[in-house]
């Protein structure tokens, strides 16, 4: 399975090269990419109308064509509905260039069709569904005038939308909607060509995009260069999914210690020592940077131990240098000990604040030699870039992958569609997770996840992406449940992260076997 996300830029290079072989009569799909598009975003328009209710089918369908090639694919869309017997309305908004050759015989093949063109969209309460085919990776700047309004206008319908390619208004590359001040239109699917797109699934993408369809248009994109990111999923860290040998014992699957736990904060670094118990660690210490702070015991988890770190031994111990740990002398030493120690680690919360402060330990962070996973959300993201969390959202992996480069380490930013970055420039995007995960606590029990699986002997890279997809998939559980979105409690996801995690791996056992 292709889980590569394409830029526009390689999108545009698969185009033009798909463009060379048919000129030069090599043999492929029949028609041209344009009459291909249209022809898989009807059969997927037929699919989603027809699921709908059944009366749905006798509304007609408001097709929207802009002016360049993603109004043609509308527009080959608009013919084949209209041959299929459904009833067609197309708004199209003609530029003032000229068209591509594409385009024009998909607008001669749409005139000649059923398809009724109209100049205002008609005041019809009840569409079937819209299909926004205004502009696609060609977009170049905000929407204005008439584009804004009926942007607008279809974010007040009931029915569902389909967007060809990307929504308009929302950058394919970014996952932010082109701005200042723009708008962008909420699908509730989008049908993407040749290759899918990162900013379908990260930033603001997951809320503008909806479920998300790839069709390829009978190209073979394993004949290009793969692209440099990729959407996560287990098959990225499936090797290290091994069931268990009856013949274990603790020692193999490793020490975590959660360093936090400054006053007041006590609960971070618990959530996170408790979650890596539940994702498999063999041994956990909550680990207090504040002597006179915290619990002795967790009498809901006591198999946890406490420590403070005045007195503990980092050493061979995968540390989680973070979450509650405030910026005290102590929190500052603990931390530069385990940077400078040789164990995995997972720099969190607090910890990140203080590396951000100090270019002298980002220099020690980029020079370790054991494995390092950073968590930071965009602000947390911007302090350490030095630059706003503004500008880290308007490009997701632009930042995580400048992050790992200066750190030397994997970076995951948090957020709608996690990025997870390799300083080499490699990246996963995640798509499980919901709006559940944030609140408070969640990021704490992320780390304790990375955390546990390091332990467990996982290289940072699979850690990393097995930690963020499994910690989504938990919250997606758990809404499944009725646990949530509203009001889930980061104290609720361990056990089903532990139940995840354990459906991993009997999947990887039956696989194997
Ligand atoms: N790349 C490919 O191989 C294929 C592309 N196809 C379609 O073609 C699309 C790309 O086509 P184009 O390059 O023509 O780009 P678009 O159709 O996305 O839009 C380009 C046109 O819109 C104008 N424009 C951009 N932003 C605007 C704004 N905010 N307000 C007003 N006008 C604006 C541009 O000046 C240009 O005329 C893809 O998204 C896809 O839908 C498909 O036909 C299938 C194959
Ligand atoms: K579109």
């Amino acid at each position: 399975m292709d889980n590569g996300l394409y830029s526009v830029a390689q999108i545009r290079a698969i185009e033009g090269a798909s463009a060379q072989a048919t000129a030069e009569g090599e043999a492929g799909e029949a028609g041209s990419l344009m009459r291909r598009a249209g022809r898989a975003a009807a059969n997927l328009a037929l699919e989603l109308i027809g699921t709908a209710r059944e009366e749905s089918r006798l509304r007609p369908v408001l097709v929207l064509a802009g002016p360049g090639n993603n109004g043609g694919d509308a527009l080959e869309l608009a013919a084949n509905l209209g041959e299929a017997g459904v009833d067609v309305v197309v708004l199209h908004l003609a530029g003032s260039g000229p068209s591509s050759p594409e385009a024009a015989q998909a607008l001669a093949r749409a005139r000649a069709s059923s398809a009724n063109f109209a100049d205002v969209a008609p005041d019809v309460r009840e569409w079937a569904m819209v299909v926004d085919g205004l502009f696609g990776i060609g977009l170049a700047r905000p929407l204005e005038g008439r584009y804004r309004e009926l942007v607008t206008a279809i974010d007040r319908l009931r029915c569902p939308v389909l967007a060809l390619d990307v929504p308009s208004g929302l950058d394919a590359d970014t996952g932010a909607v082109v701005g200042p001040g723009g708008v962008a239109v909420r699908a509730t699917h989008t049908i993407t060509f040749i290759g899918d797109k990162a900013g379908l699934h990260t930033g603001e993408g997951r809320d503008y995009a909806g479920v998300v369809h790839v069709a390829r248009l009978g190209l073979d994109t394993a004949a290009f260069e793969p692209p440099r990111a990729r959407l996560a999923g287990p098959s990225l860290f499936a090797a290290h999914l091994a069931p268990r040998r009856q013949n274990s014992h603790k020692g193999q699957f490793g020490d975590v210690a959660v360093v936090g736990g400054a006053h007041g904060m006590v609960g971070a670094a618990v959530l996170a020592a408790r979650v890596a118990l539940h994702a498999g660690a063999g041994r956990v210490f909550a680990v207090g940077v504040d002597a006179e702070a915290g619990p002795q015991f967790d009498p809901m988890q006591p198999e946890l131990m406490f420590r403070t770190s005045a007195a503990f031994d980092t050493d061979g111990r995968v540390l989680v240098l973070g979450p509650g740990m405030g910026d005290s002398s102590e929190a500052m030493r603990v931390l530069g000990h385990g940077i400078d120690g040789a164990s995995a680690i997972v720099i969190d919360a607090d910890g990140l604040n203080l590396v951000a402060a100090s270019t002298a330990l980002q220099e020690r962070v980029a020079r370790r030699q054991g494995g390092t996973i950073v968590t930071p959300h965009p602000l947390e993201a911007a302090r350490l870039l030095g630059t706003s969390s503004a500008e880290v959202q308007a490009d997701r992996l632009g930042s995580a992958r400048e992050l790992a480069r200066r750190l030397q380490a994997v970076v995951v930013l948090k957020g709608s569609g996690t990025v997870v970055a390799q300083p080499d420039g490699e990246v996963a995007v995640n798509p499980t997770g919901n709006p559940g995960l944030a609140s408070g606590g969640s990021g704490d029990v992320l780390a304790g996840v990375c955390g546990a699986l390091l332990a467990q002997g996982w290289p940072a890279w699979e850690a990393a992406i097995g930690a963020v997809w499994m910690h989504g998939a938990a919250a997606d559980r758990l809404v499944e449940e009725g646990v949530g979105p509203v009001g889930m409690t980061a104290g609720e996801l361990p056990k089903a992260v532990r139940a995840v995690l354990n459906g991993l791996v009997s999947e990887a056992g039956a696989n194997r076997s």
